[in-house]
């Protein structure tokens, strides 16, 4: 299953900048493994805002949970999912 999601990010300032760092460098490894493994097929920064939108590819609603919620940076995040599915006059679809 595909799903659009947003995410927003939003590290408190009085973080430890030490904790900040390392908990960003998970985040890039966590997630460069799922986009290796094609779980992640697209992650776009928005313009202007620490924010990304991101494209998901899992198997299912219980699936893309737990990839979002092992997030390093889940603590900090406000998360919008929206689930997709074929447009009918998508030519790539048949
Ligand atoms: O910087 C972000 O948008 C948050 C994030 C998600 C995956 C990653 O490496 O950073």
């Amino acid at each position: 299953m595909l799903f659009h999601v947003r995410m927003d990010v939003n590290i408190p300032n009085d973080l430890d900048p030490e904790v900040r760092a390392e908990t960003v460098a998970r985040e890039k490894a966590y997630s460069q493994d799922l986009q290796r493994s094609g779980k992640w097929p697209h992650i776009w920064r928005i313009v202007g805002e620490y924010s990304n939108y991101s494209i998901f590819d899992v198997a299912d609603n219980n699936e893309l949970h737990d990839v979002l919620s092992a997030l390093p940076l889940f603590p900090y995040m406000d998360i919008k999912v929206t689930p997709l599915a074929t447009h009918p006059s998508d030519i790539a679809a048949g």
